[in-house]
């Protein structure tokens, strides 16, 4: 027997208080009929001053299972995504072995299906381990049981225009779409962070801005040329912004991702040589990250992705030179964004839905997530209470990994209740852990 949840007087999108009954994976009713048509056993959840929004969906999570379990596995990142308020991330590809045949893209979606913390699209490599020279089975992945979409080197670029340009082609075959990861690489040859006055002021190798919107103007072209859809990774410049407002305006069928550090951080961070604050690309100046705003708020920039990128300690508690690029962010996406936008007032939570939810499932062909809030749609729901604040604690997350850039910062907003086909998989903030996997069998029957 499935459970009920009644969610009392919660807020969708930010809107008008409602009831909420989710039965049988869907959401069975809203308004004075759900508290009617709930059973006396029934879970009733308290929503007064809580948000309701579609389960947040990241077009860019990085796993690191096959290969890192050291530093994060399926298991542990899924959870951490359902604690974060995710119902579905993209496994980014860059594995060991890497993500760049059926067989390893089947074995990370039958990985996250078992886990059941929240449906996990693995991306696929656009080259064979990430060569950047020869071009991987991208048809044989899309019609795998994974059924891919969405390809990238994500941590290396796709730099040699050949490679792009039959990457962009062969992905219109199957609606696919190419992530790319903007990177010159020979512009950014012993890069350490973004290239101004800090880095010159305190004696880093600098990785110029130049170096990803050359590499976005030039993929830009290219997708028009070939008259295929784009996504822009990490997008982190003024500049960049700019491009891919042109792109836009000139119908070029381009869409774009930031990060949630992007949107907070900048390059000063560096001062402190904790590598925590080391990621890929680097953080940029207090001008970018108004731009970066700017674009998100205007719709320049589509969605934010995390880039949950967990390093273990050997790799972080090291000198800046020698330590790995990345920062977790799955389980403070959703804060940042209310802080950086919502409370700053330049996004509503229907924003907050859109670029958090519907619009990265849209960009990954998720046809079952990123749904209006509406009877009958597929119970995949975040309840958040925007009203509380919170220190990070980066040890005492979901993640395996403890390289969050928020740690011992307070941030605003907590996410109540996760729920995937109507299954709750975080309640009252904690995540619903059910060791038998009854419940996540029963969900994935239910959704079979
Ligand atoms: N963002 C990062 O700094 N690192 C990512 C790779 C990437 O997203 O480029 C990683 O895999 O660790
Ligand atoms: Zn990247
Ligand atoms: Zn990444």
């Amino acid at each position: 027997m499935r459970t009920t949840y009644l969610l009392r007087a919660v807020a969708p999108l930010g809107g008008e208080p409602v009831d909420v009954l989710l039965a049988d994976g869907v959401i069975a009713a809203m308004g004075p009929d759900a508290a009617a048509r709930a059973g006396d056993d029934a879970v009733v959840v308290d929503g007064a001053g809580l948000v309701l929004l579609p389960g947040l969906v990241d077009l860019h999570t990085h796993l690191r299972e096959p290969g890192r379990e050291d530093a994060e596995t399926v298991l542990t990142g899924t959870r951490a995504a359902a604690l974060g308020g995710f119902t579905a991330v993209h496994a980014m590809a860059n594995t060991t072995p890497t993500q760049d045949t059926a067989g390893v893209v089947e074995q990370v979606w039958r990985l996250g299906r078992d886990a059941g913390w929240v449906d996990v699209h693995p991306v696929g490599a656009v080259s064979v381990g990430l060569d950047g020279e020869h071009l991987a089975e991208l048809g044989a992945m899309a019609a795998s049981a994974a059924r891919v979409r969405v390809f990238s080197d994500d941590g290396k670029c796709v730099s040699d225009p050949v490679l792009m340009r039959r990457a962009l082609e062969y992905t219109k075959a199957f609606d696919g779409v190419v992530s790319q990861h903007s990177q010159e690489p020979r512009l950014t040859v012993g890069a350490q962070m973004h290239e101004g006055v800090v880095s010159a002021e305190i004696g880093l190798a600098g990785w110029p801005a130049v170096a990803e919107e050359a590499i976005i103007a030039r993929d830009v072209l290219l997708a028009e040329h070939v008259g295929s859809r784009l996504h822009v990774c990490h997008l982190s410049t003024a500049g960049s912004v700019e491009i891919i407002r042109w792109a836009k305006s000139r119908g070029i069928d381009v869409t774009a991702e930031v990060t949630p550090h992007h949107l907070m951080l900048t390059d000063e961070e560096a001062r402190g040589y904790d590598p925590v604050f080391k990621v890929n690309p680097p953080l940029r100046t207090a001008a970018d990250v108004e731009a970066v705003r700017a674009g998100l708020a205007d719709g320049t920039i589509d969605i934010v992705a995390t880039d949950h990128a967990p390093h273990p300690r050997e790799d972080k508690d090291c000198e800046w030179a020698a330590a790995a690029f990345g920062m977790t962010g799955l389980e403070t996406a959703l804060s940042v964004v209310q802080e950086a936008m919502v409370d700053t007032g330049r996004m509503t939570w229907a924003d907050v839905a859109r670029v958090l939810s519907t619009t990265p499932a849209a960009i990954g062909r998720v046809e079952d997530q990123g749904r209006p809030i509406a009877v009958g749609e597929p119970a995949n729901l975040t309840l958040v209470n925007p009203s509380v604040r919170r220190t990070v604690v980066p040890e005492e997350q979901g993640t395996a990994s403890a390289n969050s850039p928020f740690g011992g910062r307070e941030l605003p907003g907590a996410v109540v209740a996760t729920f995937l086909r109507g299954r709750a998989t975080v309640l009252d903030s904690r995540a619903q852990d059910d060791p038998d996997g009854s419940q996540r069998a029963a969900g994935r029957e239910a959704s079979a």
